[in-house]
């Protein structure tokens, strides 16, 4: 559980911290996390396709992890060359720069690199805090422009260990080997084009020593997407037991046990939207699905989706919902709102917000919200989903629309009571609850989970529908506001790698997404 925590270079330090007053030698930790690198480098980069490894070394430990890493794979064979531009060194750093140097590792100018099948950065981890700038920052500009593979140790050289800012100039890692616990701005989106894949070396931080300087209540934790897919029954570790997926069924359910959704959805203009929802809400699986839409839609939507009940509403002259018919909100387990309502539908969203039951609102719904002001959810008794984009986000939130994304939807979740999934190529999603697997006494305390793993092929009008049409149908069925936002991004961005592996990037269409959602179930819990 504790490996998903996020972390700022602040805590990592003080965790480091505590290892080393408890008396693990700050030599043999660098030896263990060094030696780790270099036997995932050659699972990585083979010796076979990659020989020639050159290794760039900065002035502190994570340029001392570099030369522990490039003395093992001199050792093993590899033709090692260092570049080291720096004069002054940490004394663990110099030491291991005189022991390659005596092994007779080359060190080399810069462009003796160039050749190389490999580079492993080596300059800075999470101890940068000012701009590179000069001649650093040209050696970085270079060695991007070569198209040679990078590994980057911890962090790519330049990125901010808290913010994910480029501080200045930054390596394009390859791949990014992050080191003991997740560092908190390998996850901004402003950094995905420069970490490559990114993976977490786990170098057996004592636990009790991560409880100690994060606490019971720690704040950021990084999703990790295998434990949504596996019966609740069985025990999770990582994520909320009740966000997995399958949901369980009872062998003498019936229809109204599994949950009663309403979705409030379409206008003329944006049939699609209305359907794409659908379908999303289908996939979830819940007992019984209403869907409210404009009467002119009420044919289409029906011979789409006959297993649903569909109530024809009123109109308005350019074909908006203009007012749900006599409807009892008090029979439904959930309501999802908003997808291609158009921004005529203003009263439908101030009556739902008033619904005694959990609601998401999603696209215009969340537009029709911030011109109501997002006070009125304040009247709201049940769990409340917001779904935005960062477009609709800097309109219900335009005062944290300069905080970086993490912050941001964590402020907006303290801020309105509400579960807000700020969507995005790292979604992050944020809510009050209990952790996890920690016991009923444990109080409850604002957390932030990001979504590790997506693909652009879900940049694409209508994704967004499927998505709150599931996380609807989850919260349905019984999952609380956090659980469910969790399980529907996962499932979601998770179906749609698998899609576009079959049917590359563009053949995501929201449509085949949302037919697939329960053959990838199927064919990852089986
Ligand atoms: N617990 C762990 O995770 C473990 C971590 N380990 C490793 O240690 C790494 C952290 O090491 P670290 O603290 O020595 O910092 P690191 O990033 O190597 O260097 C910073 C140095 O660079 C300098 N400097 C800063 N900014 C600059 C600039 N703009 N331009 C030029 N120079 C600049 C600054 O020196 P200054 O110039 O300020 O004197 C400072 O000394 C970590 O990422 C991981 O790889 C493992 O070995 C063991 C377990
Ligand atoms: N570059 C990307 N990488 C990963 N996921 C993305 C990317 N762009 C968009 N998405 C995902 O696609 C969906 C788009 O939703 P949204 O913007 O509401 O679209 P729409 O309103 O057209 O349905 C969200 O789930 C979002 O996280
Ligand atoms: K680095």
């Amino acid at each position: 559980m504790l490996n998903q925590v996020i972390v700022t270079a602040d805590r990592m330090r003080a965790i480091e911290s505590l290892m080393f007053a408890a008396g693990m030698p700050v030599a043999a930790l660098m030896e263990k996390v060094a030696g780790l690198i270099a036997r995932r480098l050659a699972e990585i980069y083979p010796i076979a396709t990659y020989r020639r490894v050159g290794i760039l070394v900065g002035s502190g430990h994570n340029g001392g992890d570099a030369l522990v890493v490039a003395r093992e794979l001199w050792h093993r064979g590899r033709e090692v060359r260092v570049y080291s531009p720096l004069a002054k060194h940490k004394p663990l750093t110099r030491v291991h720069r005189c022991y390659a140097q005596s092994l007779g590792i080359p060190f080399v100018d810069l462009e003796e690199l160039k050749t190389c099948d490999l580079i492993v950065d080596g300059l800075f981890g999470f101890g940068l805090e000012r701009n590179i700038q000069g001649e650093l920052a040209g050696i970085i500009d270079k060695v991007n422009t070569w198209g040679i593979p990078i590994l980057s140790i911890d962090l790519p050289s330049g990125i901010h260990t808290d913010t994910g800012a480029v501080m200045g100039v930054a390596i394009r890692a390859t791949h990014t080997l992050c080191l003991g616990l997740w560092k908190r701005g390998l996850f901004a989106e402003s950094t995905l084009s420069y970490v490559g894949q990114v993976e977490r070396l786990d170098f057996d931080i004592p636990e009790f020593m991560v409880r100690q300087v994060l606490g019971d209540a720690h704040a950021e934790w990084r999703i990790d997407p295998k434990q949504i897919f596996r019966h609740s029954s069985q025990s999770s570790r990582g994520n909320p037991a009740s966000s997995c997926l399958p949901i369980p069924r009872a062998i003498t359910t019936h229809k109204y046990q599994v949950g009663h959704l309403l979705l409030i959805v379409g206008s003329q203009t944006y049939g699609g939207a209305a359907l794409l929802a659908s379908l999303g809400a289908k996939a979830s699986g819940v007992g019984m699905l209403t869907i409210a839409v404009p009467n002119s839609l009420r044919l289409m939507v029906l011979a789409q989706v006959p297993d649903a009940l569909i109530i024809g509403c009123p109109e308005t002259d350019r074909g908006a919902i203009a007012q749900l018919p006599e409807l009892d909100l008090h029979k439904y387990q959930a309501i999802a709102c908003g997808c291609g309502l158009s921004l005529e539908a203003k009263a439908i969203v101030e009556r739902v917000i008033k619904a005694p039951c959990p609601l998401v609102l999603d696209a215009d719904g969340l537009t029709l919200l911030a011109s109501l002001g997002i006070d009125r959810l304040k009247a709201r008794s049940q769990a409340t989903i917001l779904t935005p984009h960062w477009g609709e986000f800097s309109r219900l939130f335009p005062e944290l629309k300069l905080e970086d994304r993490l912050t941001a939807v964590q402020r907006a979740a303290s801020q309105t009571g509400a579960t807000i999934l700020l969507k995005g190529a790292r979604t992050a999603i944020s809510f009050c609850d209990r952790l996890a697997t920690s016991s009923l006494e444990m109080p409850e305390y604002q957390q932030t989970w990001v979504n590790p793993e997506s693909t652009p092929a879900l940049a694409r009008g209508g994704s967004g529908d499927v998505l709150a049409g599931v996380i609807g149908g989850l919260l349905a069925q019984g999952m609380t506001g956090g659980n469910a936002a969790i399980a529907a991004t996962v499932w979601h961005s998770q179906t749609a790698i698998w899609l576009a592996k079959q049917r590359t990037e563009m053949g995501v269409d929201p449509l085949i997404l949302a037919q697939n959602l329960l053959s990838f179930l199927a064919h990852k819990t089986v």
